[in-house]
């Protein structure tokens, strides 16, 4: 008796540890103190940074949370969405790296979903289908990036946040707004995420060179929509000079990258692999610079004083307090300067939609 009651005793007391609970281990046993490694490391027992994750269930989601997974700068990892998180924190807690996974679902497990976090990445909301913009997304996508940016507010406040929902250039505004009315804004601490499109012109214009793409930076400014994806290819490194047709092709390739995607996958959603894969690197400098590593230097859609444009994605140094410095643009040739002009002018729209949805 004595032995079936110290095996029933243990079984509770992993079963304590798995979100969800796992009901075949659980049984009638009450659950007593948890005694596990893996109890005292999200305890904040092993060094690392605690990341949130919220629309960890979606199609960017996924994947990131597997590159999450593998990161060793990560102890504590939360999956939050509305739904399917039990299965992904399922899936994904079984990988045998160091951080503690844990999941959460809907609204009411958004609190410890966030609570603690250094770092909350958003790629919540729906996603394009063939013949729409990202800002036909706004009407679904800014609802959700502002409630769940009121949850940051409440429970995490001092996090650094990433988001990555559609449409970027009105979303971070609806967050900052979010986080201004409710007292907690600190502009350096978020960042909207557009290392996809840096990504995407490394890769490309690495094409054109015929060199390797990790040997490439292209700086992109401006935002993360067509016209106001503003890849600086005068400035690209290793220092490259391109025929005029060749800026045309790559700029046209660089702004439409995301709409090649939708197209492709014609109806099944927008760029998800290639998402998670940019997500995880930002992530990876953002948490890099807030262990204190120095010249971290990334893109960024941020509230900014580059321009007269109150949100602007350039080039940021990044540190233990978040966006430590806002590089200059550099010098623009003619045509980076006209197409400066345009993106600024739709920026600005998109911003005051962002900003006049929070105020309403
Ligand atoms: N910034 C970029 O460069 C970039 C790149 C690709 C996609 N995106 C955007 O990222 C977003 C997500 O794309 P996806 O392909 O992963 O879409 P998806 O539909 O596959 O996944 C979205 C996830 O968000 C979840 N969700 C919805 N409402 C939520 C809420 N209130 N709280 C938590 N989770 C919620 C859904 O349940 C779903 O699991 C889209 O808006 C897309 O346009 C941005
Ligand atoms: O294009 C989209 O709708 C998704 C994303 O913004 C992208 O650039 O791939």
């Amino acid at each position: 008796m004595q032995q079936i009651s110290d095996v029933n005793g243990r079984i509770a007391r992993i079963a304590s540890h798995l979100n969800p609970p796992n009901p075949k281990l659980e049984g009638d046993a009450p659950a007593p103190g948890c005694l596990t490694r893996a109890h005292c490391r999200s305890k904040g027992g092993a060094p690392g940074f605690k990341v949130a994750i919220l629309g960890a269930a979606g199609g960017i989601g996924q994947p990131l949370s597997m590159l999450m997974k593998i990161n060793p700068l990560i102890s504590v990892l939360h999956l939050y969405d509305v739904v399917n998180t039990p299965g992904v924190t399922a899936d994904i807690s079984h990988m045998d790296t160091g951080a503690v996974v844990r999941g959460f679902l809907g609204a009411s497990q958004l609190e410890g979903a966030l609570t603690g976090m250094d770092l909350v990445i958003i790629p919540a909301g729906v996603a394009r289908k063939p013949g729409m913009t990202r800002d036909d997304l706004f009407n679904i996508n800014a609802g959700i990036v502002k409630s769940l940016s009121e949850g940051v507010a409440r429970f995490c406040p001092k996090a650094l946040v990433n988001i990555i929902s559609n449409p970027v250039n009105s979303t971070v505004p609806i967050a900052a707004e979010v986080f201004k009315k409710a007292g907690t804004y600190d502009p350096k601490r978020l960042l909207g995420v557009t290392k996809l499109d840096v990504v995407r012109a490394n890769t490309f214009v690495a094409e054109v060179l015929g060199v390797d793409p990790r040997d490439v930076d292209v700086p992109v400014v401006g935002g993360h929509a067509g016209i106001t994806i503003l890849p600086l290819l005068s400035q690209v490194k290793p220092p490259s000079a391109f025929t005029p047709k060749e800026v045309e092709y790559l700029t046209d390739r660089i702004q439409n990258g995301g709409t090649e995607v939708v197209e492709a996958k014609a109806g099944a959603g927008s760029a998800t692999l290639s998402m998670a894969f940019a997500a995880a690197k930002f992530a990876e400098s953002c948490l890099r610079a807030l262990r204190g590593d120095a010249s971290i230097i990334e893109c960024a859609y941020i509230d900014s004083q580059v321009t007269e444009i109150p949100y602007f994605a350039s080039k940021v140094r990044l540190g233990r307090g978040g966006v430590e410095e806002v590089l200059p643009l550099g010098p623009l040739n003619d045509y980076e300067r006209e197409s400066l002009e345009k993106a600024k002018k739709e920026l600005a729209s998109s911003i005051e939609k962002g900003v006049a949805f929070v105020k309403k």
